[in-house]
């Protein structure tokens, strides 16, 4: 039989699913050493957010076939090493996103009504009206950041308690805003506008002390600000330094950017601050939804059977994945280089098979393109299961074209973007061999292999824009890999394609755009 190991405490009714299938051993509370040390002898692993799955553990895990994540956020574990060991990631998308809704509305409330603190202070023998006269969130205006799931509840209940909704999220199209009565905002309006923020983001790099001194600063007030969603998102030291100042009225923390929450500022607040030990999910109808959730994909996958929400997985049969495999990576690759040109909101996404690939099955490469055009927005959330449905709950509409007539190549896939900032489209193909080649951006001729980190540009075709560039990029110590340009006729619009060892340093974008000739510039990274 074979054995899983479940190292956080999970509802038993999943433990009663494995247990149909495998060896259950319960073991909460290990060190990294000690799961270092067992994990050798298991071929699946159940965690919450209390373990964190290193790779050494991962690669210590000879034996470990899946991971089961009893939950939404899987950073705790390292899924690039668990993918490269071939070790299926799963969690529960939707299982507690009611828990993790309700929690931020509970403390949106208990803020402005100051219950944890007025609670204790009758418990503690007093009797004290006049310190606790709060707001009401009646008309008031909620600011949600993230309008993904677990937002969109918030935003549900909130109108319904009569608040009024703006929105920031680069991600969502106005429509989807719109059905859920939010106005679309920009993040400095909405810190600038909200009476309450509530946030509901991933922690990414760009989300990373997105609430720092600064946002903080252009806050009102009476503003009050709540983060169930990851720690890290607000910068705690500026956080605990607004609300000494009363810069801001209040914040309810629900995730630290360390957790068990250590020696902190926020420990001193007053009754303006309510701290809650990662909660979120913490309810029993949550516990039974992600346990049943995630312990029947880690019984199916033992059973050889795909896992409906894998992270790094594609959930597509083996005989079809075998045929489509190579074009999966390209179809993937040019949807993340176009979502990127095409920037923030795209409402419409144009799939062309063309060649060979016009007879294929096109879904795997349409979702594999999704994925692609999605990743920057959910990260490893998104995957070749939920793809097709993350676009349609963002407003994507996807359209898919055909042309069987054989270009350049036996097949090619054409991807075009239309969003709020404009349409752009890139079309990739494969070599003999089964590299992807870029062989179109635009609509402009060109054929470069992708690579992590590239410069985009738009520009007229003249002598000596391509020297300032490079000479630019230099001063900035970029080192440029290669470079194409392709341009339709001499003298013309043109474009020009690098490849550069270096990520490009913040500011350079936008000296590259004021350089004579250059219409547009922008970055990509794979
Ligand atoms: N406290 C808890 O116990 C608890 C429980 C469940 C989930 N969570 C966390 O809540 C968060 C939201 O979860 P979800 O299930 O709603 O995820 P989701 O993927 O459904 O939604 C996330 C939304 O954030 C948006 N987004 C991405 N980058 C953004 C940015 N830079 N600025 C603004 N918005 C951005 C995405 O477009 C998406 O709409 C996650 O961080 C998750 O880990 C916490
Ligand atoms: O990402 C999640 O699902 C939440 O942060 C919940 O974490 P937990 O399972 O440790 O409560």
């Amino acid at each position: 039989m074979p054995k899983v190991l479940v190292s956080d405490p999970i509802d038993q009714v999943g433990i009663d699913i494995l247990s149909q299938v495998a060896t259950v051993d319960v073991k909460t509370n290990l060190t990294p050493e000690q799961l270092v040390q067992i994990i050798p002898e298991y071929d699946a692993l159940m965690i919450r957010s209390g373990s964190r799955v290193t790779k050494e553990i991962i690669d210590a895990g000879t034996q470990l076939k899946i991971i089961g994540r009893a939950g939404v956020g899987v950073d705790n574990v390292d899924v690039p090493a668990a993918t490269r060991r071939g070790i299926v990631v799963v969690n529960s998308p939707e299982g507690n996103t009611i828990a993790a809704a309700e929690h931020a509305l509970a403390m949106m409330l208990s803020l402005s009504r100051y219950v944890p603190d007025a609670n204790s202070s009758v418990k503690s023998g007093q009797w004290d009206r006049k310190s606790y006269v709060g707001a009401e969130v009646y008309k008031k205006t909620l600011g949600v950041v993230g309008l993904g799931k677990i937002g969109s509840h918030v935003a549900n209940v909130a109108k319904a308690m009569g608040m009024k909704l703006i929105a920031y999220d680069p991600f969502i199209s106005t429509e989807r805003a719109d059905q859920l009565g939010c106005r679309l905002v920009e993040l400095d309006l909405l810190l600038r506008e909200a009476d309450y923020i509530t946030l509901h983001m991933p922690k990414t790099p760009e989300t990373t002390h997105l609430i720092d001194a600064e946002a903080l600063a252009k806050m009102k007030p009476n503003a009050r600000i709540i983060n169930c969603a990851r720690g890290g998102i607000i910068d705690e030291v500026a956080l605990a330094e607004a609300l000494k100042n009363g810069q801001i009225a209040g914040a309810a923390l629900d995730v630290y950017e360390t957790e068990p929450l250590g020696e902190s500022a926020l420990r001193a607040l007053g009754k303006q601050a309510i701290l809650t030990p990662h909660l979120g999910a913490s309810t029993a109808e949550a516990q039974v939804n992600v346990a049943i959730d995630v312990a029947e994909q880690i019984r199916d996958v033992l059973l050889g059977l795909p896992a409906r929400s894998a992270v790094n997985i594609p959930g597509i049969s083996p005989d079809v994945m075998e045929e489509l495999r190579p074009y999966m990576q390209l179809a993937e690759t040019l949807g993340k280089f176009v979502g990127q040109l095409a920037g923030g909101r795209v409402e419409l996404l144009n799939v062309k098979l063309q060649g060979e690939l016009a007879t294929n099955k096109s879904q795997p490469l349409v979702v594999a393109s999704l994925k692609g055009l999605l990743s920057q927005a959910l990260r490893e959330r998104v995957n070749y299961v939920n793809a097709g449905i993350e676009a349609k709950e963002r407003g994507i509409r996807v359209i898919e074209t055909r042309d069987a007539a054989v270009k350049d190549y036996a097949g090619s896939l054409h991807l075009e973007a239309k969003g709020s900032l404009g349409a752009h489209s890139v079309t990739g193909a494969l070599l003999g061999d089964g590299e992807i080649r870029i062989t179109d951006i635009d609509e402009f001729p060109i054929n470069v292999p992708p690579s992590q980190h590239m410069l985009f540009t738009l520009h007229r075709d003249m002598p000596g824009l391509i020297g300032k560039i490079g000479s630019l990029l230099g001063s900035f110590n970029v080192n440029i890999a290669s470079m194409q340009v392709g341009r339709k006729i001499v003298r013309g619009d043109a474009v020009m394609v690098l490849s550069l060892d270096d990520p490009l340093p913040d500011g350079i974008l936008t000296e590259i755009t004021k350089v004579p000739g250059i219409r547009d510039a922008y970055t990509v990274t794979l």
